[in-house]
């Protein structure tokens, strides 16, 4: 995010043009900020977050620049110690530990992803109650947890902010609205995710993660290079559709995920994006975080029709260890690929 070190583009390529939305004027309840939130949130399914008129901007910076710091690091460490916090590991959920490059479907070498991650669970870092949940990790995790949990603190703040601009603007009452289903003092299935993605060749160009759709709630995205796409809603899946969302300085991308969309019976828009060098580009190495929103576990989200022959109910829980089963190579199916996509017509590459 800050900054003088977000690159300008370097050539002409088809960039997509976001509402930006002042976070500040969301917390201070602008009505017109609310329908702006509401419009970004249908239309495209993405905005620009901007922090930068908060009274303690410059502490948010810092913890922002104390992240990518960290993630560095984390990533430096061997493949062998990396590899023994495997997140496959430690159950379906994916909530904590590392992912290495290659093990989802993408558009690398026509098959496989490009990118390592790993996810740091909001539990374990910023727990419901006074009892941390351990988790296992690395001492450099165990000693970046203050940085952790102010980092997350502030992601429960401006999700909370964001649940109740929209469901204010939505007119949702009483139990419908939006916060109850991502209470800061229940169990979340929320996670930070740390993104490495390896830099490319010309040569040997593709998608380093695959299109899909997110599969929580809300993303809120820092990265300081380009590099995500996103397909606008309704656009056929050509080629020359696909739009880049460019970093902007002083803001997150937010996103919003199949959670929100079927809790808002389609009202909402989870939109459809990937990861990919710029045209005729090769790709440099990437580094990216973000926070993944997800709805408390047991909440109830409904299948949308078109997708399924009869609406399926599930709980957000299910849904989660539904998509993984789909990212995953080796348990991918191409009949069910619009549960990556929401659509059936985007392969995985
Ligand atoms: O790294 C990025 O720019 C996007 C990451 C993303 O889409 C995801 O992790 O779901
Ligand atoms: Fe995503």
């Amino acid at each position: 995010m800050s900054d003088s070190s977000v690159p300008a583009p370097l050539a002409d390529f088809p960039t997509a043009s976001l509402k930006v939305i002042d976070i500040q004027k969301l917390q201070d309840q602008v009505a017109t900020e609310y329908e702006k939130l509401l419009s970004a949130a249908k239309e495209e399914g993405f905005f620009y977050l901007d922090f930068s008129n908060m009274p303690d901007w410059l502490h948010f910076s810092n913890v922002v620049g104390g992240v990518y710091d960290l993630e560095k690091e984390l990533f430096d460490l061997s493949e062998e110690e990396k590899l023994s916090f495997d997140v496959d590991k430690h159950g379906p959920m994916k909530l904590n530990g590392y992912k290495p490059i290659g093990r989802n479907v993408g558009g690398v070498g026509g098959k496989r992803d490009g990118f390592e991650s790993w996810a740091i669970p909001k539990d374990g870092v910023l727990p419901p109650s006074m009892n941390i949940r351990p988790f296992s990790r690395p001492v450099l995790l165990h000693n970046t947890q203050p940085l952790l949990a102010t980092f997350m603190k502030y992601m429960d703040i401006f999700t909370t902010t964001i649940h109740t601009a929209l469901s204010t603007a939505m007119g949702l009452q009483g139990s419908e609205r939006l916060e109850l289903f991502h209470r800061s003092a229940s169990p979340s299935p929320s996670i930070l995710r740390l993104l490495k993605y390896h830099a490319q060749p010309t040569t040997e160009r593709g998608a380093s993660q695959t299109p899909h759709t997110d599969l929580g709630s809300l993303t809120l995205l820092f990265t300081r290079q380009p590099g995500l796409q996103v397909l606008p809603r309704g656009a056929k899946a050509a080629p020359e559709s696909w739009r880049f969302v460019m970093p902007k300085p002083g803001c997150a991308i937010v996103n919003i995920g199949d959670g929100l969309a079927m809790m808002t019976g389609g009202l909402l828009t989870s939109s459809l994006h990937r990861v990919g060098p710029l045209p005729g580009q090769a790709m440099g190495t990437r580094y990216s975080f973000a926070y993944l929103q997800r709805a408390e576990e047991h909440t109830i989200l409904k299948v949308p029709q078109q997708q399924m022959s009869v609406e399926e109910e599930i709980t957000s829980g299910e849904w989660l260890r539904r998509k993984f089963g789909m990212l995953r190579k080796d348990t991918y199916a191409e009949d069910t690929q619009w549960i990556l996509t929401g659509r059936q017509d985007v392969a995985p590459v």
